[in-house]
């Protein structure tokens, strides 16, 4: 949900909707907290076919002179958009954004309140630390000559979970264990042996060079290079956490706990949750840590779209696209709400997979891959989400900045409303909030259907009603004293979420209907319509700011390959793209 959803108004007032205005925003920014490097422009040309006289303020003077086919148009500006779009032009290849909203980042954008800066989506970044080879979030900012300065996390999340069971994930793997181990002192072994294997994974994976999992050259290359590693993460590749918990742990309780550490990052159980992005999670926050951006979330965003425009590509805000042009089958242009055409040899779309081909491409017969994908996959709840000032009394010392609550039964976790995730970064970055107040942003799964047919009337008292229920839940469990300390609060929905970051239903990417075969089912970039890719989080690996940082890291390496600015063999190609569409028709 974006920030200036409830008020787009104010919030265009205060950010410039132009690509103009965004790189003089974006080179202040640069000077001040967010340390932009300065960096040469190239000339280009957007390339444009009829420009209405009504929006002609958004588009470059010089877009009128000469149409001209771009490598690669993005549809959204997401981190998983944003990060395909950047890793293209560093490889010089002319890239268009073209973003709905006013600003970038989707859910992982910001919004300014009476002295408050809200994270849209939670503030828990994994992939931001200065080691290894899995901090992509990192990497994808080097790329274009960015950093972001980063508060470490010393706990992950604290986990406050049915009958009093409490537990701190530690920064230190060792500290959180043993914590662990104390709670369930009968498991020791299983414990270990559990996230044994999800430190293999981990291992394995921290041991590659990450490019496209549908390009052959380099995925033959990294066997050669890495084959027990790439053997041991291909072994995972179908599994899921909970089997492999269930090999090593007993205890109902524990396993109970294995679902809740999974459905923070999947929705689902940990029996649903493949056990390649279990692991990824469950030993990257030990690895490089949880790291907070210092002046918010919303500045990845930033500074990845200022990076772009450096590297001589655009990004156009306010730029609705309605629909892709396809000619001869193939994807040649995409054409905007207010009528104008831009053309790109490829389109690589971070709508979701259900917006693409049911939205942009309507009318078009389902791919049967989509077709399968779809039987496979549903679209995940959305959310309900709270921001709130509070009074900085109201915490308690040393709380925590991440909060997990289930309070009394383990059978709520995955149901509407049933469990709480609650963010405080203010306890990382005070500098988000005004003086003596804290930033609480709680957020519970919530479904479309639940919020539909409603007068407007009913919908603001409904969103009051189960606002309150939950800062109730949160009042008895964790904080005396929070109802009356609120000093700002805005409540969004699943409607929210639809309307502003153009989600089908508000969903937060694919949920698996049933078991899943670990990852092997989820569709990777390239589509059935030639030159079109998808990126985000209804491709592998799925949801969150580091997996669609992946996911645009493959989409560029794919589409480098396929426009000629990376090595492709045609026939491997179609040797490797086959049998991966195999292996999915087995999940
Ligand atoms: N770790 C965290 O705490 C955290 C926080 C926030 C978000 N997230 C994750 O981020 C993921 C989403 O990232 P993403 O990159 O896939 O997508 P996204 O939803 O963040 O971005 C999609 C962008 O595309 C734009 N868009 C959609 N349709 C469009 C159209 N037709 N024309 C123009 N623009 C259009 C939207 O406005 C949006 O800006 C989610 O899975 C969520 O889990 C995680
Ligand atoms: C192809 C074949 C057959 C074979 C091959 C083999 C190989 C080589 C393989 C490889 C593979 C790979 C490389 C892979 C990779 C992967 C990855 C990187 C993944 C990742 C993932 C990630 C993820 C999933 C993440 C997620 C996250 C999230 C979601 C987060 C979220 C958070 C939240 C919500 C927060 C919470 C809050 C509170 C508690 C408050």
């Amino acid at each position: 949900m974006n920030l200036c959803l409830h008020n787009p108004v104010t919030c265009a007032d205060r950010s410039s909707s132009l690509s103009s205005a965004l790189k003089t925003s974006n080179y202040k920014l640069g000077t001040s907290k967010f340390g932009f490097l300065k960096h040469r422009k190239k000339n280009h040309v957007v390339a444009v076919r009829s420009v209405s006289t009504s929006t002609v303020t958004t588009v470059k003077e010089e877009t009128k002179r000469e149409s001209q086919v771009y490598d690669a148009i993005v549809i959204g500006s997401g981190i998983g958009g944003l990060v395909a779009a950047t890793q293209l032009a560093v490889k010089e290849a002319k890239v268009l954004v073209l973003e709905k909203y006013l600003i970038p980042g989707g859910s992982s954008g910001y919004y300014e309140r009476d002295g408050y800066t809200f994270d849209v989506g939670s503030s828990v970044m994994f992939g931001f630390s200065d080691k290894g080879k899995l901090n992509l979030i990192t990497q994808a900012l080097k790329a274009v000559g960015r950093e972001m300065e980063v508060i470490p996390d010393p706990t992950t999340v604290h986990f406050h979970l049915p009958n009093d069971l409490s537990v701190q994930v530690h920064r230190e793997y060792d500290e959180f264990v043993n914590e662990l181990i104390s709670k369930f002192p009968h498991e020791k072994e299983g414990i270990l042996g559990f996230y044994g294997i999800c430190w293999k994974i981990f291992n394995s994976l921290n041991s590659l060079e990450l490019k496209s999992l549908e390009e052959p050259i380099y995925l033959f290359g990294q066997f050669f290079q890495k084959p027990l590693e790439c053997l041991a993460l291909a072994y995972y590749l179908p599994q899921n956490a909970g089997d492999i918990a269930r090999k090593y742990i007993k205890d109902p309780q524990l396993l109970s706990f294995i679902d809740a550490e999974c459905f923070i990052v999947s929705t689902v159980n940990a029996l649903q949750t493949p056990m390649i992005n279990a692991s990824m999670v469950l030993c990257d926050r030990h690895y490089g840590g949880i790291n907070y951006p210092v002046g918010g979330v919303g500045g990845i965003a930033r500074s990845l779209a200022g990076g772009l425009v450096d590297q001589g590509s655009e990004i156009l805000y306010k730029a609705n696209v309605k629909s892709i042009i396809l000619d001869d089958g193939k994807a040649v242009g995409v054409r905007l709400a207010d009528g104008r055409e831009f053309f790109a040899k490829t389109i690589i779309s971070n709508a979701t997979r259900w917006d693409t081909f049911g939205k942009l491409l309507k009318g078009e017969k389902l791919p049967k891959e989509e077709e399968n994908f779809q039987k496979v996959y549903v679209k995940a709840p959305s959310f309900l989400s709270i921001h709130m000032g509070v009074k900085a009394e109201v915490l308690p010392p040393d709380t925590d900045c991440h909060h997990f609550v289930l309070e009394d039964d383990w059978k709520n976790l995955e149901e509407p409303y049933g469990s709480i995730f609650l963010s405080i970064p203010t306890i990382l970055d005070p500098s988000l909030a005004p003086d003596g107040r804290h930033i609480l942003h709680i957020f519970t799964t919530s479904s479309i259907e639940d919020w539909e047919g409603l007068t407007p009337k009913e919908y603001e008292a409904k969103k009051e009603e189960v606002a309150a229920g939950i800062i109730q839940r949160l009042e008895k469990k964790l904080f005396p004293g929070l109802s009356s300390s609120i000093t700002f609060k805005e409540v969004g929905t699943p409607r929210t979420h639809r309307r502003y970051l153009a989600r089908d239903k508000g969903t937060y990417g694919p949920m698996p209907r049933g078991t899943p075969k670990g990852v092997l089912g989820m569709p990777f970039n390239t589509t059935a319509i030639d030159g079109l890719y998808c990126v985000g989080d209804s491709c592998f690996p799925g949801q969150g700011v580091i997996a669609v940082a992946f996911s645009g890291v493959m989409c560029a390496h794919r589409v480098a390959a396929d426009i000629g600015l990376e090595r492709k063999s045609k026939v491997l190609d179609a040797g490797l793209l086959g049998l991966l569409g195999w292996l999915r028709t087995l999940a």
